[in-house]
């Protein structure tokens, strides 16, 4: 499977399977060194993600987990932004995990390359940001997942419903002025949907081709893996494995928290997919 057009102006290579390495800078992602720490922690992890081969670093201020507590606004700008800061420096572009156009504006301002909204530009203000920005933006695919999570949503067909439903707010984006060529689409693995649908939209993943946009996968350590023999945030063998199959069946971009392992694992499925043009 290809990847997508190499017309695109992203800010990493087009011609192989990209690694976003993922940076939490939530206080329990760090021992409390207090603040200061907390950034020099931060930036030394990015830097060791970068050496590792990452291709773009993921910070994130606010676990979007299902059902995790929020973050005040305040909380969530304090966190990222002195990170961001600090990282735009670095050679590698920056997306910023958030929920909210206040945080998404203060990020862009202080240097961040890329949105990454789990919300999927529902919020027509981050609508807003990203049409008058002209970033790329991380449109995913996530429904309100279910108070109580034992009655799971149930799709008829999760891969055609998830590729309708990114159809519908690429449209709504659109049409607040989001140029296409800035959206990467997300199926939101883990975000309102069951083990087996994880591993159905991995297995179908070229389907989402027909959007024509570039395609990131996010399933590192996530509770499919329970489905495996591993469990939500220990499944590194389980996160090896779908990083390979996800590039082979087409994802553009993984995004993970294990950064070697896994680009040992896109470059096993790049490889596979042209033997003969692969370059090391
Ligand atoms: N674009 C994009 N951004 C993301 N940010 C996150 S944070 C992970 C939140 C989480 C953790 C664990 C489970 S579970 N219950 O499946 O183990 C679900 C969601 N993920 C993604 C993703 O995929 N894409």
């Amino acid at each position: 499977i290809q990847h997508s057009e190499p017309d695109r102006n992203l800010p990493w290579p087009q011609d192989r399977t990209v690694v976003m390495g993922i940076l939490n800078v939530t206080p329990d992602s760090f021992h409390d060194g207090g603040r200061y720490e907390r950034i020099k922690d931060a930036v030394a992890r990015a830097e060791a993600m970068i050496d590792a081969g990452a291709d773009v670093i993921d910070v994130g201020g606010e676990s979007t987990r299902p059902g995790a507590d929020p973050v005040e606004i305040e909380e969530e700008l304090d966190r990222v932004v002195p990170v961001v800061e600090e990282l735009a420096d670095l050679e590698v572009p920056i997306s910023v995990d958030t929920r909210r156009p206040e945080v998404a504006r203060a990020v862009i301002d202080a240097g961040a390359d890329v949105l990454n909204d789990v919300e999927g530009l529902q919020d027509p203000e981050m609508r807003r940001v990203a049409a008058e920005t002209g970033v790329p933006v991380v449109l995913m695919h996530s429904i309100e997942a279910p108070v109580d999570p034992e009655n799971e949503i149930h799709y008829d067909d999760v891969v055609e419903e998830t590729i309708r439903e990114l159809g519908d707010r690429l449209l709504a984006a659109e049409k607040a002025g989001v140029d296409r060529e800035q959206v990467i689409i997300d199926p939101g693995i883990g975000f309102g949907k069951t083990a087996r649908e994880g591993f159905e939209l991995l297995d179908r993943l070229a389907e989402f081709e027909a959007l024509g946009c570039p395609l990131l996968f996010g399933h590192s350590h996530k509770s499919m893996f329970g489905l495996t023999g591993e469990q939500a945030g220990a499944a590194p063998n389980s996160t090896i494995a779908a990083t390979a199959i996800a590039a082979r069946n087409g994802a553009d971009i993984i995004r993970v928290h294990d950064v070697a392992e896994n680009v040992a694992a896109v470059n096993v499925a790049d490889a596979a997919a042209d033997p003969e043009g692969f370059e090391p």
